[in-house]
């Protein structure tokens, strides 16, 4: 079996007897045009190393490499592990398979050159994946870039803008460090079996930025703020140590609440507080 006769991605799933485990977050995309579409997000990725979590049975990692990138998946069902292995056969030097759990193994480590992420993550880590590469201690970071599917009310917190009810401690951190956009939606009925909720892609560049504000400062405050999205600051602020002064300095005024903060002016306090 080469590239050009890749038998269809049901024929996969009902040879190696891949069905969908609730458990590991897999519903699978089947469609290849869909897959092609999702692979041009990130741009060109000819040559491009990319990582991949959570292949599956391998319908995005096929779209990834007939663009010509280098892949490296992290699998954590090993029932997928033989039909990524075609796939592997069938792009010779193209495609490295991870059997592993994507949150127990350190990807810049495992990378060992700047590399795009793309994947259709299960949606039980994707949140928890997402805000580990955004706060990573070196920036700029390994990842180039990142292109993910999210449940779409999670990609909305992502890019969400001052002033809505979705924006919070996802969009700051996702706005502080990345260029967030949302990509694409992707329907429902596009998955095998179908989730319950609609998805979106979000795309990511990393900002750049001086490496001067501390992470846990910016979450301690983010947190503080928007698990009292209704108090204002000077109530929400108050258990954070020096943050009502920072406001003070930054002439911030303390009867706001955190919705209308912009993400600077997060920045902002947390790089006055320092750490804590
Ligand atoms: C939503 S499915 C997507 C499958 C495929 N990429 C597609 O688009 O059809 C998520 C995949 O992630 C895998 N997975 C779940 N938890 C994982 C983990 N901790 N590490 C690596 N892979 C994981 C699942 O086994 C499943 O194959």
């Amino acid at each position: 079996m080469d590239r050009t006769d890749l038998p269809p991605l049901r024929e996969v799933i009902a040879r190696h007897g891949l069905s969908a485990s609730k458990a590991l977050g897999q519903n699978f995309l089947l469609d290849e045009q869909l897959l092609d579409r999702i692979a041009a997000i990130p741009g060109d990725l000819a040559d491009a190393a990319v990582l991949e979590i959570g292949p599956g049975p391998g319908g995005l990692t096929r779209a990834l490499l007939r663009a010509g990138a280098r892949v490296s998946a992290i699998e954590r069902d090993a029932r997928c592990l033989p039909a990524l292995a075609e796939l592997e056969a069938a792009f010779p030097g193209q495609l490295r398979i991870i059997e592993g759990d994507a949150l127990a193994i350190d990807h810049a480590e495992l990378m060992s050159e700047p590399f795009a992420v793309v994947a259709n993550l299960p949606y039980n880590i994707g949140t928890l994946l997402f805000t580990r590469w955004l706060t990573r201690p070196e920036w700029p970071p390994a990842w180039t870039s990142l292109t993910l599917m999210f449940q779409q009310e999670v990609a909305r917190r992502v890019v969400a803008k001052p002033g809505s009810g979705e924006y919070g401690r996802l969009a700051v951190l996702s706005q502080w460090r990345a260029e967030a956009k949302l990509a694409m939606k992707v329907h429902r009925s596009a998955f095998t079996p179908p989730p319950k909720v609609m998805s979106a892609i979000v795309h990511c560049l990393p900002t750049e930025q001086p490496n001067d504000v501390a992470i846990a400062t910016l979450e301690r405050v983010t947190e503080a703020a928007f698990g009292q999205r209704r108090k204002m600051l000077r109530q929400s602020l108050k258990g954070v140590s020096g943050a009502l002064a920072a406001l003070e300095t930054l002439g911030i005024d303390e009867t706001r609440r955190a919705e209308t903060l912009s993400v600077n002016d997060f920045v902002s306090v947390a790089r006055e507080i320092g750490t804590i």
